[in-house]
């Protein structure tokens, strides 16, 4: 396993303690989610009793695999504890997610979530968000519009495409650009002001979403608390 990995395995065990029998828990997307699922499996195998909320098809996938039992986002009960990754983070555990194509069920999850964990290795710490492409998901009709209404919000827009060059669909059926701001001084009004643009489904931008980061650092996993 090569270095970077290491530091998500370390920080997905680090989250799984977090984990009481009981729990039911969103389960995030991506590399580092998948750490996280894997010691969650040898709970489950030792008789702890979880169930799981899948914030994406391939998560779902993972889960059904290691035997994790996964339930839905029922009404009037919230999430007890969300573990998701993430593609950037600043100093005010702001976030930019979406990287893998996953952010709105993610962000669904997380916003029913009693609290919510994001593991990451220490690559993704930065001082200001938007070197990472932001992430936008909107709905199919009418793309090309949409990406000049967010070109016009003063950055680029670019669809993301599979290798033979069609449109890359997200779970939800939707396209996603890839957008360039630069780095991204107020998060919260650029988040706002894409999605006060018809068509936007929603932004990778969380906001205020977590108070609770676990960090892979060559020796120890770092817990930051707000
Ligand atoms: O859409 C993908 C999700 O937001 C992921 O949580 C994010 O991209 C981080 O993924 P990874 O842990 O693979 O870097």
């Amino acid at each position: 396993m090569d270095q970077v990995n290491q530091l998500k395995k370390a920080v997905g065990d680090k989250a799984a303690e977090f984990v009481e029998s009981g729990m039911t828990l969103g389960l995030g997307s991506g590399s580092t989610v998948y750490y996280f699922l894997k010691k969650l499996a040898e709970f489950v195998k030792d008789g702890m009793k979880i169930q799981g909320v899948p914030t994406s098809f391939q998560t779902a996938a993972w889960a059904k695999k290691f035997g994790i039992p996964l339930t839905h986002l029922a009404s009037g009960k919230r999430v007890d504890l969300a573990v998701d990754g993430a593609d950037e983070i600043d100093p005010h555990f702001n976030l930019i997610k979406g990287g893998g194509g996953c952010l709105l069920r993610e962000k669904i999850v997380a916003a029913n979530a009693k609290c919510l964990i994001i593991i990451a290795d220490e690559t993704k710490q930065v001082a200001t968000l938007g070197k990472f492409g932001l992430p936008v998901e909107v709905v199919p009709f009418g793309s090309e519009i949409i990406a000049d209404y967010i070109r016009d919000l003063g950055g680029t827009a670019k669809m993301r495409t599979l290798e033979n060059g069609d449109p890359f669909v997200s779970d939800n059926g939707n396209y996603l650009f890839d957008c360039d701001f630069g780095l991204i001084d107020d998060p919260g009004q650029l988040h706002n002001e894409l999605k006060s643009l018809v068509g936007v489904v929603e932004t990778g931008l969380f906001i205020q979403m977590t108070d609770t980061i676990l960090i892979g650092k060559e020796n120890e996993v770092k817990v930051l608390k707000k």
